[in-house]
């Protein structure tokens, strides 16, 4: 007798991936059959536990146990939870989390052991900056509150990358470099992220940055301080560009096909997306911009190797290059990274 069950179950866990992220679905739905479910399920866990840190209706004695049992959660067959606020985007995948955990529960070990591993840290990184007032001050924090939310994600997957066998042990050995291939990605998304955060009282960018330019990061917003808050992005573009090199290094180093456009294609958003902020004003009294969505199909059907992706990744460095105000501090920083892209590949 045929196990309907199973394709309900599939059906549904593809509806919520879809639901999460529809462009990026697709990407996760090219992968090889080899990894497709593993980081598909990877994906759908990370998102639970984001929707959780991301619930500030959710009580702090609630929500810490739950950040740090995460890990011991996707294990816990029946597992769901109802309790988010209303207005949280992704909360019915939490109502049906027990479809993830089935789904977990029959991957491979070493992709369970990987996912619950990366889970674990993730959350207790959570937990640290959810306790009240944890800000992020120095750049160290930023650099730390990045590794928690998306650098482990980046080690986490080129642990499967590497088990698989679809790509060299080297791959995971060198963290360094899959951590900034999550940096890079979450310090474009916080820069872009300013006025939403801010109006959720969320404060990401580091003080050690727009200290230099503001009393308070939402006098950033005052249309008296323009040219502050311009100053201040350009220091923020600044600070995610110095990933760049490493991001294209970790590309560089992957062979196959469906793996690495699974990894180009949010890093060539990103870059796109940082040339979109670099000099736009309106990232300070509009919510919500993005590139646009013939520049994203451009870029997904242009990062197929390492030689394209240098390209659009030397392009887009230019670009931001020629449009930095020479009277910023960052101006000589950001033209002497935007060069040694000209050298790279
Ligand atoms: C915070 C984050 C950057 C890690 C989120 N993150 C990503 O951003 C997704 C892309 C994504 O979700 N795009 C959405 C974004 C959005 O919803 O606005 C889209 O619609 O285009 O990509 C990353 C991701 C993909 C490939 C390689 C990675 C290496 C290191 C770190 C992350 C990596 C991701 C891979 C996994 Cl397995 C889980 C999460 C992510």
């Amino acid at each position: 007798k045929y196990d309907y069950s199973n394709d309900k179950v599939r059906e549904r866990i593809y509806y919520h991936l879809n639901n999460t992220s529809r462009s990026f679905s697709a990407v996760i739905q090219a992968l090889d059959p080899e990894l497709k479910d593993p980081i598909c399920i990877f994906y759908l866990v990370l998102r639970g536990l984001d929707t959780v840190e991301d619930d500030m209706t959710i009580d702090l004695d609630i929500k810490l146990p739950l950040l740090k049992s995460f890990h011991e959660i996707i294990y816990q067959p029946g597992w769901t939870f109802d309790k988010c606020g209303p207005k949280e985007k992704d909360r019915q995948l939490l109502v049906e989390f027990d479809i993830v955990i089935e789904t977990f529960l029959k991957l491979k070990p070493e992709y369970q052991k990987i996912i619950a591993d990366t889970t674990k840290r993730m959350g207790e990184g959570m937990a640290h900056y959810a306790t009240a007032g944890v800000h992020v001050n120095t750049t160290e924090d930023f650099d730390q509150y990045c590794h928690y939310v998306a650098g482990l994600v980046g080690l986490g997957l080129s642990g499967m990358f590497s088990a698989c066998n679809f790509e060299s042990p080297s791959v995971a050995k060198r963290e360094d470099l899959s951590n900034s291939m999550g940096l890079f990605l979450q310090k474009v998304n916080i820069t872009r992220d300013f006025l939403e955060d801010l109006r959720d009282n969320r404060h990401f960018w580091p003080k050690a940055i727009w200290g230099e330019y503001a009393d308070k990061m939402e006098d950033l917003a005052k249309p008296e301080n323009k040219e502050k808050a311009m100053e201040c992005m350009s220091h923020m573009v600044h600070n995610a560009l110095c990933h760049m090199q490493d991001v294209l290094e970790y590309l560089g180093q992957i062979k196959n096909p469906s793996v690495f456009h699974f990894c180009a294609i949010p890093q060539v958003m990103a870059i796109a997306t940082l040339n979109m902020l670099q000099g736009n004003y309106n990232i300070f009294t509009t919510e919500n911009v993005k590139i646009r969505k013939g520049e994203t199909v451009w870029l997904m059907k242009e990062s197929n190797n390492i030689d394209q992706v240098a390209a659009i990744f030397r392009l887009y460095a230019r670009q931001i290059n020629n449009k930095t105000n020479p009277l910023h501090r960052q101006f000589v920083d950001i033209g002497v990274l935007c060069g040694q892209i000209e050298q790279t590949c």
